[in-house]
């Protein structure tokens, strides 16, 4: 079982104890439009982190008929904010909102979320400049600490191809020389092809899609999902599960629990993206 929960306390921990050491103040401003209230979770959870990592922590909550205008309005103050490092929108939008134009208006150097095309060009074509999407990095760091830095003749199999996850977790897992796959929903024989993996990356948004037969023995297995299914035998009735079945996995080599995984790692990653764009920011 991979810990992701200790994980990401060990790293918001070291994050904390560089704030306070090199005397710099990240700024995250989150923005959430709508009241969705899985969004709500999130978003608080991303800024109590912030503050327990000694960051300056703005939340700014909009009502769900905000005009396209009002919040590009909002994204440009926070741009020019020297207090504020890191711009995260929450997402998704409001279907009258334009996620693509209200992204492409943050500016890259303060894009934490790594969503940018400016970031996601840089990420491919190698800049260290990139900002990588937390959930990615996060997972990467799950499989570093299972299968050492180099991943050389090791195959990757990535299920999902999203520009959040899947498509940026393949080429870090490129960068790592593992030898990816990149599958999704029009995938032929899927199971065969994740059997074959010595790391899988599960991405898919289905709840407990990957069945044992889909889990080589030995594997490392990253679950990225974080679905919410009814339960009437839990407390509140639902209860979350992953992308894989996780009671079927017992012969994967690691394997990371939803929730406890990958999710805290994410908040994590958010703590360090906007560590170092205020460390940037400051030598700039
Ligand atoms: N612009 C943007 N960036 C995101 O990174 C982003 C987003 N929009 N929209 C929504 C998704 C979802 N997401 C999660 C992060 C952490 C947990 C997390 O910490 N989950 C806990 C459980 C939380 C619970 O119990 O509900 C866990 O897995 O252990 C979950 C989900 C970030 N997202």
């Amino acid at each position: 079982m991979i810990d992701g929960k200790a994980a990401a306390a060990a790293i918001t921990a070291g994050i904390a104890e560089r704030v306070a050491a090199e005397g710099v103040r990240p700024g995250l401003a989150v923005v959430l439009v709508g009241d969705d209230p899985a969004s709500a979770v999130y978003v608080r959870n991303k800024s109590r982190t912030a503050e327990r990592c000694g960051f300056h922590s703005v939340q700014h909550t909009l009502p769900a008929d905000t005009s396209e205008a009002d919040l590009l309005a909002l994204v440009d103050t926070l741009n020019t904010d020297p207090a504020v490092h890191g711009i995260l929108v929450q997402l998704p939008l409001p279907s009258h909102l334009d996620a693509s134009r209200v992204i492409a208006a943050i500016d890259p150097d303060k894009d934490v979320d790594g969503l940018h095309i400016v970031n996601a060009g840089r990420l491919a074509v190698g800049d260290p400049d990139a900002i990588v999407p937390c959930t990615p990095l996060g997972a990467m760091h799950l499989i570093e600490d299972v299968r050492g830095e180099d991943l050389s003749g090791l195959r990757a199999v990535v299920v999902g191809r999203s520009r959040l996850v899947g498509l940026p977790a393949a080429l870090l897992l490129t960068k790592r020389n593992a030898t990816v796959t990149i599958a999704h929903s029009r995938t032929r024989d899927l199971e065969r092809l994740c059997a074959g993996a010595d790391i899988l990356v599960a991405a898919i948004g289905r709840p407990e899609m990957l069945k044992g037969a889909a889990i080589k023995p030995g594997a490392t297995v990253i679950d990225v999902g974080i679905n919410r299914i009814d339960d009437p035998s839990a407390a509140k009735g639902t209860r979350l599960v992953g992308d894989v079945a996780f009671a079927e996995a017992a012969h994967a080599g690691a394997i990371t629990p939803v929730p406890g995984g990958v999710g805290p790692m994410t908040i994590a990653m958010l703590m360090r993206n906007t560590l170092d764009a205020a460390l940037k920011a400051a030598r700039r």
